[in-house]
């Protein structure tokens, strides 16, 4: 190095850690003189011509290591595109096995990313011997599309050996796991694939290796820009170049760059891809496009929980990736959907919607989470209720110290006038519309969307402020837009960790009873916490509540300024942040291992989405526990949303579906959950949830109640002794017939049986509308509306269930309580329900005689109870102003004599 002194060493020596050749950096600092940051702008300024780069992921790569930079420049020269990969001198090499920590220091430093530095290569000659020890194939890694990668990976076992290796270097896990290999064997051998596997399980692997083994570009169509945000940074952590697209990316220059093949990894939502077909042909062309990964697939199918419009319109991509329309390309580009939450209805419509192939290998795994405690408790899920549902929560974080500063740090400022106002309490008290009115009638309940929200917006006013649609709307966070996010860094380029890669502590479920057994006796580990509510306000509510009790929380919802979202993000995966209280905004896929709660405050919309949200806990594989507070008092109420009339019948369905899983009280939950998913659980027991631990109530002998309800609703009928002449399973009455008929809704059956029989007097709705449902499951009756409802609205009896009232037998009826009728037979008793004989006897004490007659009544008069619902209400009511008697008011003061 003529002329060159000992800084000029050590800016190349930089340089060299760089990636860049020596001749190109002596030349450089020949030029600029010994300066890194000019050094490389000259070389970066140079590289119009045969510019060269250096990949992240073969930088990485020691295997790519052995090869010489030759083998690589002919990859390029095969290549029709003009931006190739350079492979690096093995000074480089030595230098990283040398001087590792020096290399990440100066990584870090500079901040350059390696998929940056464009190089001269000039060295043509070099560029044509072959690639003879790099262990991918050549052709696999030209981007010469008309050798198909995949051919060659095609029924060689070497393929597998190379992923692991792959998967040890960049991940630092040492073997996949048996769906994600099957994943990668079904697009070595060029068939789309639809993955179902569990929360945390992995998926992401599946189409992360196909990008580093082929050398070609994997898209990602992803959901939501927070989630495209998370996993960059993740890829980048792991050394593999990955980028976002679409208008929350903050770099213009990203897009043309990744048209370019500069990343591997380009995550997309489905606008944007749709956008890019003819740029991503191209790319297909010069550079190859190993695979499209369609993640959270579930939002393709309208039955699915977080339907998107655009997913659908991803058919696109069969019809112009494909053989028959791209004539450069031997097989058409795989794709790969996933989900870790689809019904058998939602698979279907998957692989119809995408156009996946009839080839389509469905690789399907276990959905049960072994290591999440799921418990459901009763609350009021309000304000009232925070103490009490808190408690353990503020015990665990909370210091005695309240701290207002703390407040300050983690709600943020624009939010804190609703603090400080009354608006958030009193909007607590119009979100708890649910006393426990345990007689409450529903016959005024929400029968559609509309409904829902007039019934809610006749609640009262707030600030003057009427319930309008528009306002709820804004209350509730319907699925935070794609772009609802901004991201202050536009690409993420391979840089190693700083800190070596360990072995992760996931390991495939166990699955042995003991083993669980032993998972229940562990402690469970302090970790942070993710809050769900319903409603934008409530995140503000409850994060108001703990941080004043000194824990530290954020809430987190998409009107929140995008700063505070963003930083939410970080805090929380920095575990600065122990609880974060969110709506669906906190997007799903969010991978952090040490989640240790999920609550979720409020019935969830579906099991689908409580699925996918409660799998955010327990990545690590350690005990979580997965705790929903609802009120098991009440029957949830769909969320506004835009539905059609089949979309809005199927989000009954849903709602439905996790109603009842709340309700039940003998079943696993767990097995409830993967049965949900039609899965065949293969355990007996999950043995950690309440229900396993606590054991089911005590099972009743109902037969006298289940007969009178059934005689009740058959009498409605006038058909209770005519079995055979109508019910015969098949006839399906017209249900605007039958209204006109008279029909009764349970809330009318049962007011009739109270009328009827002494005995029933005191029994609560709550308690029939428990055993409606225990008869529906039996089959004794069905829901005669046509329109869609929670739970059985306006019972009809069934073939089934007049011949049970029919034959005379004493057989016993043993069933086991439902949540609400265990809970309405405590607010009676005091004590565990065990049969009407007690409470038939009660009526001979005067005191027990006067506490029902008082208590009937009051049911009888709903508006007497003093819940916070009804005054609302009467407050709401008040406030209008009665022009009668204001007039009255005014002739009275008119004709008083001054
Ligand atoms: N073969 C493996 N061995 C050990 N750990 C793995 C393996 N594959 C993936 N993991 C780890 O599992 C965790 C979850 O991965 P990932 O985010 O891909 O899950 P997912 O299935 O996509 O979950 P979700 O459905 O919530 O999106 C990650 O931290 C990942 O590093
Ligand atoms: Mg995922």
């Amino acid at each position: 190095m003529d002329g060159m002194d000992a800084s000029s060493d050590q800016v190349i020596a930089e340089m060299l850690e760089m990636g860049f050749e020596y001749a190109n950096v002596v030349q450089a600092l020949k030029a600029v003189g010994p300066s890194t940051h000019s050094a490389v702008e000259f070389i970066l300024n140079n590289a119009g011509r045969n510019s060269g780069r250096t990949s992240p992921a073969s930088v990485n790569n020691s295997k790519f290591h052995k090869g010489s930079e030759k083998g690589l420049r002919k990859r390029d020269l095969a290549s029709s595109h003009s931006v190739s990969y350079v492979r690096q001198s093995s000074i480089l090499d030595h230098l990283r096995a040398t001087n590792e920590s020096t290399k990440r220091k100066t990584d870090t430093v500079l901040g350059v990313p390696f998929s940056r530095l464009e190089v001269p290569s000039g060295n043509v000659e070099e560029a044509k011997e072959p690639l003879c020890d790099m262990d991918v194939d050549s052709n696999i890694l030209s981007g010469n599309c008309k050798v198909d990668s995949l051919d060659e990976l095609d029924g060689s076992s070497h393929w597998e050996q190379r992923a692991s290796n792959l998967l040890q270097e960049h991940f630092g896990f040492s073997c996949l796991k048996s769906f994600q290999k099957e994943a990668l064997i079904a697009w070595v051998t060029h068939k789309d694939c639809l993955v179902l596997a569990a929360t945390g399980s992995g998926k992401s692997l599946c189409f992360q290796i196909p990008a580093l083994l082929s050398g070609k570009v994997v898209v990602v169509i992803s959901p939501l820009i927070s989630l495209m945000h998370d996993q960059c940074l993740k890829l980048a952590r792991h050394g593999i170049s990955a980028c976002f697209l679409g208008s929350g990316q903050p770099d213009n220059t990203v897009e043309q760059k990744a048209m370019r093949g500069m990343y591997s990894i380009v995550y997309v939502c489905p606008e944007t891809v749709l956008r890019l077909i003819e740029p991503l042909q191209k790319l297909a062309k010069s550079h190859g496009i190993a695979l499209f990964a369609i993640d959270e697939v579930h939002c393709v199918s309208k039955w699915g929980h977080d339907f998107r419009p655009d997913y659908r319109r991803l058919s696109a991509l069969r019809e112009n990736f494909s053989a028959s329309k791209l004539e450069f390309l031997k097989f058409d580009v795989p794709l790969v959907a996933l989900t870790a939450t689809a019904t058998n209805l939602v698979r279907e419509d998957v692989l119809k919607s995408l156009h996946m192939s009839k080839e389509t290998k469905i690789v399907l795994t276990s959905f049960f989470r072994p290591n999440l405690r799921f418990i459901v408790r009763h609350s009021k899920t309000s304000s009232s209720s925070y103490g009490k549902d808190f408690h353990e929560l503020v015990e665990l974080y909370g210091k005695t110290q309240k701290s207002v500063d703390k407040k300050k740090e983690f709600i943020p400022e624009e939010s804190h006038d609703v603090f400080n106002s009354s608006d958030a309490s009193r909007i607590c008290e119009v979100d708890s519309l649910s006393p426990y009115d345990l007689d409450g009638d529903q016959d005024d309940y929400s029968e559609g969307d509309n409904s829902v929200l007039h019934s809610r917006s006749t609640s009262g006013s707030i600030n003057g402020k009427e319930l309008s649609v528009e306002y709820l709307e804004n209350d509730i966070d319907v699925f935070q837009s794609v772009d609802d996010w901004d991201v202050a860094c536009g690409e993420f380029c391979g840089q190693p960790s700083q800190k070596e890669w360990k072995l992760s502590e996931i390991v495939d479920p166990p699955n042995k009873s003991e083993e669980r057994l032993r998972l229940l006796k562990e402690p469970l580990e302090r970790g942070p916490t993710i809050i769900y509510v319903p409603t934008r306000k409530e995140t503000l509510n409850i994060a108001k509540y703990l941080c004043e009790c000194g824990v530290k929380v954020a809430a987190y919802n998409a009107s929140l300024p995008k700063s505070h979202l963003r930083r939410v993000h970080k805090d929380f995966h920095e575990n600065t942040l122990e609880v974060v209280v969110a709506t669906v905004a906190f997007g799903m896929g969010i991978d952090k291992l040490n989640v240790r709660r999920i609550i979720h405050y409020g019935w969830p919309q579906s099991l689908e989405a409580y699925y996918q949200e409660a799998g955010r806990a327990g990545r690590d594989g350690k005990l979580a526990d997965c705790i929903l507070y609802a009120n098991l008092s009440r029957e949830p109420s769909l969320l506004p949303s835009h539905r059609s009339e089949d979309q809005l019948k199927h989000a009954y369905v849903m709602l439905s579906d996790c109603f009842r899983y709340g309700m039940n009280t003998s079943s696993c939950r767990a097995e409830t959950l993967v049965k949900y998913f039609g899965e065949d659980f293969q355990n007996e027991k999950c043995l950690i949830c309440d229900v396993c631990v606590d054991g089911p109530p005590q099972m009743q002998n109902l037969r006298e109640e289940a007969c009178t309800l059934l005689q009740a609703i058959a009498e409605n009928y006038g058909q209770s002794s005519d079995v055979d002449g109508l019910y015969d399973g098949d006839i399906h009455f017209d249900p605007q017939a039958r209204r006109i008929k008279g029909r009764l809704s349970l809330n009318m059956v049962v007011r009739k049986i109270r009328e009827q029989s002494q005995k029933f007097l005191t029994t609560e709705m709550l308690w029939w509308r428990g055993l409606a449902r225990v008869m529906e499951q039996k089959g004794y009756i069905r829901e005669g509306d046509c329109k869609s409802h929670v739970q059985i609205k306006y019972p009809e009896p069934t073939k089934v269930g007049l011949e049970f009232v029919k034959s005379n037998s004493e057989q016993a009826l043993y069933v086991y309580p439902e949540a609400d009728m265990v809970l309405a037979a405590k607010s009676n008793h005091s004590k565990p329900y065990s049969s009407f004989s007690d409470w038939g006897k009660g009526w001979a004490d005067p005191e027990i005689r006067r506490q029902r007659l008082q208590r009937m009544q009051l049911n009888r008069k709903p508006h007497m109870l003093s819940s916070p619902r009804k005054s609302h209400k009467r407050k709401a009511v008040r406030v209008k102003p009665d022009l009668r008697t204001c007039r009255g008011r005014l002739a009275a003061k008119l004709s008083k004599p001054t």
